[in-house]
Parts: C-alpha cells; sequence; structure tokens
C-alpha cells in the first residue's frame, strides 16, 4: 500500500502526539459534564477510537452514518443519513468527532440537526481542517492540523473505501485515481 502513497503529510507519531493534546483539551473542557460524544462513521472511527481514550471524564459514544462523498473526491452536496444516533440529544452537551472538514457540508447539516433536536450545546473537534475546500462558513471549535487543497487519505479517511487503515495521513499518487 505504502508505493501508492505520493508523500506522507502527517506522521503517525505526530498523530499520536496530536490526539494526547486535544484529549486534555476536551478533559479540561467537559470535566464532570457527561458529553455526548457523537463519531461520524465511518472516517472518525480511528480518530475517536484513539481519543477517546485520552479524555478522562465520564462520557457516552453515540455514532452516526453520514455520507456525502460516495465513491468519489467531491461532494455531492447531499447529506444522506445512512444511521441516526440511538440516544436523544436534547439537552446534552453534544460533542462532534470528525476526521476532515472540507466543503463543511457534512458538519453544518449535523450541527444545524442537533440544535433542532434541542441540544444543549453543539461543539466539533476535527483531526483535520481543509479551510481552502469550503462551500460553507464553519470553524471548528478544534482542530489537530490544517491541511493543503488535496486529496488526502488515511487514519480513517478513504478513497473508494480504500486506505482508511494507514496509520498516516497521506496524500495519492495521482495514477490511482487517473486510472
Ligand atoms: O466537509 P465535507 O466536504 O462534507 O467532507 C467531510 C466529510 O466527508 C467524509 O465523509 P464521507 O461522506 O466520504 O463518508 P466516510 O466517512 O464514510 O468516508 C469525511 O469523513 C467527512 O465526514
Ligand atoms: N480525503 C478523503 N475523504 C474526504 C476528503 C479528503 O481529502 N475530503 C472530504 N472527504
Ligand atoms: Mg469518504
Amino acid at each position: 500500500m505504502r508505493d501508492e502513497i505520493k508523500e506522507v503529510l502527517i506522521s503517525e507519531e505526530e498523530i499520536q502526539e496530536k490526539v494526547k493534546e486535544l484529549g486534555k483539551a476536551i478533559t479540561e473542557e467537559y470535566d464532570g459534564r457527561f458529553p455526548l460524544v457523537v463519531g461520524v462513521l465511518k472516517g472518525a472511527m480511528p480518530f475517536m477510537g484513539d481519543l477517546t481514550k485520552r479524555i478522562d471524564t465520564h462520557l457516552e459514544m453515540d455514532f452516526m452514518d453520514v455520507s456525502s462523498y460516495g465513491a468519489g473526491m467531491v461532494s455531492s452536496g447531499e447529506v444522506k443519513i445512512l444511521k441516526d444516533l440511538d440516544t436523544s440529544v436534547e439537552g446534552r452537551d453534544v460533542l462532534i468527532l470528525e476526521d476532515i472538514i472540507d466543503s463543511g457540508l457534512t458538519l453544518s447539516y449535523l450541527i444545524k440537526l442537533f440544535h433542532y433536536r434541542k441540544a444543549k450545546s453543539v461543539k466539533v473537534v476535527t483531526l483535520l481542517d481543509k479551510p481552502d475546500g469550503r462551500k460553507v462558513d464553519l470553524v471548528p471549535d478544534m482542530a489537530g492540523f490544517t491541511v493543503p487543497d488535496a486529496f488526502v487519505v488515511g487514519y480513517g479517511l478513504d478513497y473508494a473505501e480504500r486506505y482508511r487503515n494507514l496509520p498516516y495521513i497521506g496524500v495519492l499518487k495521482p495514477e490511482i485515481y487517473e486510472s
């Protein structure tokens, strides 16, 4: 798999160091509040697994499966709910975990939905922020790294469902998606 990657943008060590920092900041902010931590499937899965182990306060985990990219590299603009939460967000401090914010369409949809469902607060933590991809105004409450306007894979991020299991973030060689 490694020979399909043009460049490693963020190493496994850098990710793990950042995850520790984010976990500490989240612990300070939510200590004693029992937040509902919502992972956005499938991309947020590795980040959520690592990050929640670094949050030292009680929390509840739930998952939402939404998709707007399908097998492609461009957002369709239409966010589809494939699996909804099991938990009610009413009156809860909701903390959404994402692998990446690109166009911002997925998250702006979820934030509106959780406010509509009467969450007490809604905040967003993303591992990667790609501000040059934005189609809607959206600034995460916490972000691990800013990435350039390239299609990135690894640590949850896929191209046509592959590469999610890479432990680092990389850029694919163009021949992989041009073939
Ligand atoms: O800011 P946006 O342009 O909306 O892009 C970000 C979203 O796109 C990806 O999910 P995708 O819809 O590909 O589903 P996946 O997590 O199952 O890969 C990614 O995991 C984010 O959820
Ligand atoms: N890579 C993988 N999935 C994505 C990206 C990306 O750069 N942006 C939005 N979903
Ligand atoms: Mg995807």
